[in-house]
């Protein structure tokens, strides 16, 4: 079957076929690490993640998902500056936050993380093209800054459908030194006062990059001249992904054959953000709902509609996951072990809906579908039957990151799969010993068990679905 994937470019779905057979390069721009992530940062992560998982385990692809850090940017300078903190210090404490975030919410990491900073040689190459070609130029004040000429490229405006004449420059612009007032940094010259850690030599004087520059670089040396899919929040189009694809092109290169945006997550209509003070961090949000019925929450909805959030909406996720939850644990107490071997042939209504540009709501429907004839089966004594269908629901989940009995749920950490599973099979093992010890009213060894396993900084907690286990938090390494 074809997966179709609406290119947001031309507006269009489109068939999705990959540069290379059987490999696809993804590019998505990562965050600022100016501070930790609310729930709307890490939207882009979890749409992106389902996405790569389709393409791996719906169609056999072989992928390289990008996704950069921008580790320096004006914010990140000026909270420095107000704090005393080095730039480098607040920029990694908010890139390991974010990483922890990520990885709570069961985002697989990227192929390649790079840093922006560390990219200076491929921007500055990528410079020196652009001013080689003509469309590039040192800006006329002496300022250091280097342009990108627009008026010199006739497609600027090709992602976004604008064109240069309807544009207005960006109100906090400051034209001096540029050719047209619409012209874009492509690097900023060293100021006075800022630190002599953000500056880099060029053949035009020191500075630092400017942001389009930087993905461009970015996605050139991890991806190739030309690779498949670009991605980021719906906000980036203009002008970050318009800008980069200019200068992309503009130096010759091919850049990317697809672009796919995001919506947003908001509150009260609003776009969640920091400066709004409408925003909730995801360490704050995981401490009253499980990291899995966030992951679920923000899975549920289309990647390109929006995600009203309210009160009330990680209840219903909470509610769905704990529906599925309950059969495969049901399932697995009365069928046995549920391990799909990667083969299992998907339900059509699945593989239809997820092949129409990723249409989640369709692909759970056919997850709670199976699960409400998962457990008619165990009703019925059909356990045979009830364990295909709970590999199915298990197959099905994993796809979209909300398998509940996946390990790294309960360990907090999806980067190391085998130990993870390894420490889960003899927790379970613990685990189902306590529950035998509990029902034989033997407490001295049921409370023996608890204690051991929270001596080694397992903590359990017991639910209507039975006990869970999760590493215990700010334990001491
Ligand atoms: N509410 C949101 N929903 C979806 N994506 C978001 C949301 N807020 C930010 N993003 C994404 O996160 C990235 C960084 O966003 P942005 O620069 O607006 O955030 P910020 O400057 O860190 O602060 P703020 O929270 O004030 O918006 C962008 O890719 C953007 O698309
Ligand atoms: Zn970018």
């Amino acid at each position: 079957m074809t997966l179709r994937l609406f290119d947001s470019q031309s507006r269009e779905l489109r068939d999705f076929v990959p540069l290379q057979p059987g490999r696809v390069g993804i590019y998505i721009c990562g965050l600022t690490t100016q501070a930790p992530p609310h729930i709307g940062h890490v939207r882009f992560a979890v749409a992106f993640d389902v996405l790569r998982r389709w393409l791996v385990r719906g169609h056999g692809l072989d992928v390289t998902l990008v996704r950069n850090v921008t580790d320096l940017d004006d914010k990140i300078l000026r909270k420095s500056a107000e704090s005393g903190e080095d730039w480098f210090a607040l920029s990694y404490r908010n890139e390991v936050a974010t990483a922890d975030a990520l990885r709570l919410l069961g985002v697989l990491p990227p192929t390649y993380e790079p840093r922006a900073m560390g990219h200076i040689t491929e921007m500055v190459e990528l410079m020196q093209t652009l001013v080689e070609r003509g469309h590039a130029y040192p800006a006329e004040d002496g300022s250091g800054d280097v342009y990108f000429d627009v008026r010199s490229w006739p497609a600027y405006g090709e992602v976004t459908n604008q064109k240069i004449d309807d544009m207005a420059a960006a109100e906090d612009a400051d034209p001096r030194g540029k050719r047209d007032p619409r012209d874009f940094a492509l690097w900023k010259g060293h100021k006075e006062g800022e630190p002599e850690s953000v500056s880099w030599p060029t053949p035009w004087g020191r500075g630092r990059p400017g942001w389009h520059l930087e993905c461009s670089a970015m996605a050139r040396k991890y991806l190739g001249d030309a690779f498949d899919i670009h991605g980021g929040g719906v906000d980036l189009r203009f002008p970050h992904h318009e800008n980069e694809q200019a200068q992309s092109r503009a130096a010759g290169l091919p850049f990317t054959s697809l672009w796919m945006h995001n919506a947003w997550v908001t509150t009260g209509g609003e776009k969640m953000s920091k400066s709004l003070g409408n925003s909730l961090l995801i360490h704050e949000v995981t401490k009253h709902a499980r990291p899995l019925a966030v992951r679920y929450y923000l899975t549920a909805a289309h990647y390109r509609s929006m995600i009203e959030f309210h009160e009330g909406s990680l209840a219903e996720a909470e509610a769905a996951v704990d529906r599925i939850e309950g059969f495969l644990r049901r399932a697995l107490g009365s069928a046995g072990a549920v391990t799909p071997s990667g083969d299992e042939k998907l339900p059509d209504d699945f593989i239809e809906a997820m092949d129409d540009d990723l249409g989640v709501s369709g692909a759970l429907a056919a997850v709670h579908e199976t699960v409400t004839r998962g457990n008619t089966a165990l009703d019925e004594g059909e356990n045979d039957h009830a364990r295909e269908l709970a590999t199915l629901v298990v197959a099905m989940t994993d796809i979209l990151g909300v398998n509940p009995l996946d390990p790294a749920w309960s360990s907090g950490d999806s980067s190391n799969g085998d130990a993870q599973s390894a420490l889960d099979a003899l927790v379970q093992d613990r685990l189902a010993a306590r529950t035998a010890a509990r029902s034989a009213r033997d407490w001295a060894t049921s409370d023996a068990i608890r204690d051991q396993l929270a001596a080694a900084g397992i903590t359990i907690e017991d639910t209507p679905t039975g006990a869970r286990w999760s590493l215990t938090r700010g334990r001491e390494k």
